[in-house]
């Protein structure tokens, strides 16, 4: 794996509450070998923090992700996604740590951020007693938006996602997989500039799944970014250009999909080896199971 792919999260714990007190401009750079400057990430995260009593969450992670891209988030059970992309979003506050969304201090200046923002959380709560299409209503009259515009977006969305037939029923007799839908529909509504999914396709079945992959995919060619969190490695590989492995509150790896994967044959493989579970069988010791009776 190239070396550029790998990340050294620092090892140490900062003093106090934790945070290291790295601080970076987020102006476009200049690439240091006299060529164009890149561009500035959509998102950079810097010493960020979260500890739960002893349990370290979130162990100082830098992350910086490009723009335009579909990246991924993957990481084992309680690797820290989560609570990394809640902190990200402005959901939950940091011990320690920056992070700046399109060039905007997410704690210092939540309404900017939060304007160019959309967000499908996990455990999504939804105004429940709301139709679908009022849901919509309510989210674009938020945000700003003018009622004939949030009209015609509302209409859009509902028929692109397949809701049409279930706009005017109660958000709380939705299925899950509608759910997840109506929640991606209200986060799309304003044309964020950034999108953040935590495990969007929980739930939902192969054809919405396709139908969610094909409007992300389109809103990300017109140069939007979305981030979103997967155990599914499949999933990941066959929609991201870009991955961020975590793995126990640290960022293992990040870079582009070749970057991360190596000679991998898959990023599955390349996962299992950053985690260190390659060739794990921990199902051996259930020698019970299934055996003789
Ligand atoms: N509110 C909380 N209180 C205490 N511990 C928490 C809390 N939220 C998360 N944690 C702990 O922080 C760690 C990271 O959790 P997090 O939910 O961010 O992981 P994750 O990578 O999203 O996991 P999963 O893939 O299973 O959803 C876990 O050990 C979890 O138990």
């Amino acid at each position: 794996m190239p070396e550029q792919a790998r990340d050294h999260t620092p090892d140490r714990a900062p003093e106090g509450t934790g945070a290291p007190a790295r601080m970076r401009d987020d102006e476009a750079r200049d690439d240091g070998a006299g060529g164009a400057p890149t561009a500035p990430p959509a998102v950079r995260v810097e010493g960020l923090w979260k500890r739960f009593g002893e349990q370290i969450a979130v162990a100082g992670i830098d992350l910086a992700l490009p723009a335009g891209r579909f990246i991924g988030l993957v990481g084992p059970n309680g690797a820290g996604k989560t609570t990394t992309l809640s902190m990200v979003t402005g959901l939950l506050r940091p011990d320690g740590g920056r992070v700046t969304v399109a060039g905007h201090d997410v704690w210092r200046d939540p309404v900017e951020v939060k304007a160019r923002i959309g967000v499908l959380p996990e455990g999504l709560r939804l105004f429940d007693r709301l139709s679908g299409r009022e849901l919509l209503g309510y989210t674009g009259r938020l945000r700003g938006l003018p009622g004939a515009e949030v009209d015609k977006r509302a209409t859009q969305l509902l028929d692109v996602l397949d809701l049409a037939g279930a706009q005017h029923k109660l958000v709380i007799d939705y299925s899950t997989g509608m759910r997840k839908k109506i929640g991606l529909a209200a986060a799309l509504l304003h044309n964020p500039e950034v999108l953040f999914l935590d495990e969007p396709f929980e739930g939902v079945d192969p054809v919405s799944a396709q139908t969610i992959r094909s409007v992300l995919e389109r809103y990300t060619d017109s140069g939007a970014t979305v981030v979103f969190s997967s155990h599914v490695m499949e999933l990941v590989e066959s929609l991201c250009d870009w991955v961020a492995v975590m793995v126990a509150g640290r960022i293992r790896a990040q870079g582009t999909l070749a970057e991360v994967r190596s000679d991998a044959p898959s990023l599955q493989d390349a996962f299992l080896e950053l985690v260190g579970a390659r060739g794990l069988d921990r199902s051996e010791s259930l020698d019970w199971l299934g055996g003789a009776r």
